[in-house]
């Protein structure tokens, strides 16, 4: 039986993307009761009831799941924050981080409108501080192109979704990697990505070089509800990296005995900030829980 990805979802139905265009399916009843609904992103297996109609008849394990957006198999977030207007927010962009990490993505940092810093100095900075974890980072402008090719790069090959706070350019930086996007999706919005007051509706777009993205950024609840005080080592990958080595098992790297991520962090092999932004993030789990405890 013929397979093929979830594009779009569209009043009831999904677009199964297949080598020979896109098919108009439903979805078996037996599905939704195995709660098993599909999303967008999803591999499947339909049958064909028609030309360019049919049922998707089951949905292939998932890799990675997101909320929000609502979308499966994402590989890859590509986090932007803007240098200037708005400044660089530290604390946020470790907490958005931190919610990559643990939906399984890997990650990159996507520095934007360079051409409003004095210098790179400041990306020069962040990409020293992130090195240790793992994440590329890339400072763009949509002003001078510079950086456009590096994303583009990125992109390729996978499926991708792009994160960051308002205002920073995200959409911008979509509608340069893909310029004929609104044309090809059909929308009359002059923006992509709007979809706070207005019903969201994801949507992944095959990107010209190969590689897929989805057209809308995801990550917008960025508290750490259902999150245990143990898990949170785990999303920094530099942590736990040193994590191994600490003295106890469930170590939460505070004032326990022979931690090895606080020493690193002494030594300045974990970058002290994002140590700090660690604490507060743990700190703010345990509030949690003492909360739902009460
Ligand atoms: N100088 C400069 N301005 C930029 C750059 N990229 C985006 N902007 C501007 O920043 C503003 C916000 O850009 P958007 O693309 O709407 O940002 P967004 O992240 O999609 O914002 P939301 O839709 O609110 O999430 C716009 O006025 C853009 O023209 C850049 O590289 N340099
Ligand atoms: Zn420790």
């Amino acid at each position: 039986m013929p397979e093929g990805q979830i594009v779009r979802a569209v009043g009831g139905f999904f677009d199964v993307r297949t080598p020979e265009g896109d098919i108009r399916c439903r979805a078996r009843g037996i599905l939704k009761k195995k709660n098993l609904s599909p999303l967008v992103g999803d591999y499947v297996i339909f049958e064909r009831t028609g030309p360019e109609e049919g049922v998707v008849t089951e949905v292939r394990p998932r890799r990675t799941q997101l909320v929000r957006p609502p979308i499966a198999n994402v590989e890859q977030a590509v986090v932007l924050f803007s240098l200037r207007e708005p400044p660089l927010q530290p604390v946020l962009l470790d907490r958005i981080l931190v919610h990559c990490e643990r939906a399984g993505l890997r990650v990159c940092i996507c520095l934007t409108k360079l051409d409003l810093a004095p210098d790179r100095t400041e990306v020069d900075r962040i990409a020293k501080l992130y090195a240790p974890a793992g994440y590329r980072v890339v400072a763009t402008s949509i002003r001078t192109g510079e950086g456009v090719e590096q994303v583009k790069e990125w992109l390729k090959g996978t499926l991708s979704v792009f994160a960051g706070p308002s205002g920073v350019g995200k959409s911008s930086l979509l509608n340069e990697i893909l310029p004929g996007l609104k044309l090809r999706t059909g929308q009359v919005s002059a923006k992509l990505g709007r979809g706070r007051h207005t019903t969201r509706r994801v949507e992944i777009i095959d990107l010209p070089d190969g590689g897929r993205v989805a057209d809308s950024p995801g990550f917008s609840r960025l508290d750490f509800t259902g999150m245990e005080e143990t898990d949170l080592g785990e999303c920094f990958p530099e942590i736990r990296e040193h994590a191994v080595h600490c003295a106890f098992r469930g170590c939460l790297h505070r004032e326990e005995p022979n931690c090895a991520v606080r020493e690193a962090a002494d030594r300045g092999e974990i970058d002290p900030g994002r140590y700090r932004h660690y604490l507060q993030f743990l700190q703010e789990i345990s509030e949690d829980r003492r909360f739902t405890r009460w």
